[in-house]
């Protein structure tokens, strides 16, 4: 399991006595959904550009981060990979949700208690007090066994209307995220999928880097804009 404490600071590669560290923004977007619908394949496959060859069940949190750039700017997209099983996430979860930049719901298409299980996630978001300007987006994953889909498209496009976020289906496993049916463009790529988040929290208010005093180390934090500003993170529900 990662370290939860040291993901809330991040290093940057320079020293106190070199150059000031570079700007570089770092989004924190956290999948969650129940076990087994694929949260670790989905965030494997955008970091890591493939289908893991074997995955357990994860236990607490795993991160993964990819530095992508967007506009010329270099961001770095932390992927908080989460437990979907009770026992593996209970004694962490507060820490899941601090400072969290975005939201991602994940079910399994062709599973549909995962499905009807969104609504409690969506709670839990609430309950941990998670701003209504936090971007959440919905994803449908395992598309390539669409022959055993258990959830329409048009259900899950009406749950993501009726919360506001987009949906998005797709693959981890698919290579293309196209169907087993030979169509393409049925399904949406992961790497869009992280993509488009990443667009939507670049156009947001910025992300500010508070930078610690000369001599105490060489870790920068992440504070948003509006935290900065309220004091705290808020929320807006
Ligand atoms: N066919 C297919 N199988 C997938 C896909 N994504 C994940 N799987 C399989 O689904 C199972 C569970 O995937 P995980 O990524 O471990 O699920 P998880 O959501 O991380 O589960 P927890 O860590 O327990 O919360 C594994 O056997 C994967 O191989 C997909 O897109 N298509
Ligand atoms: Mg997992």
């Amino acid at each position: 399991m990662a370290d939860i404490e040291s993901s809330f600071e991040f290093s940057s590669s320079f020293t106190s006595s070199s150059l000031p560290p570079p700007r570089t923004r770092i989004f924190k977007i956290i999948v969650i959904g129940d076990s087994g619908v694929g949260k670790t394949c989905l965030t494997y496959r955008f970091c890591a550009g493939k289908f893991p060859d074997k995955t357990e069940a994860t236990i607490g949190v795993d991160f993964r981060e990819k530095v992508i750039e967007i506009d010329g700017e270099k961001i770095k997209v932390q992927l908080w990979d989460t437990a979907g099983q009770e026992r593996f996430r209970k004694s962490m979860v507060q820490h899941y949700y601090r400072n969290v930049h975005a939201v991602v719901f994940v079910y399994d298409v062709t599973n549909a208690a995962s499905f009807r299980s969104l609504p409690a996630w969506i709670e839990e978001c609430r309950q941990h007090a998670l701003g209504q300007e936090v971007p959440r987006i919905l994803v449908g994953n395992k598309c390539d066994l669409r022959h055993a889909a258990q959830v329409s498209t048009d259900l899950a496009q009406q749950f993501a209307d009726a919360h506001s976020m987009p949906l998005f289906e797709t693959s981890a496993k698919n290579p293309y995220g196209n169907d087993d049916d030979g169509g393409r463009n049925n399904s949406d790529h992961v790497e869009a999928i992280f993509m488009t988040v990443a667009h939507k929290l670049k156009s947001q208010k910025p992300l500010v880097l508070s930078q610690p005093p000369c001599g105490s180390g060489d870790t920068v934090t992440l504070r948003r804009q509006d935290e900065e500003d309220r004091g705290s993170w808020g929320c807006g529900c």
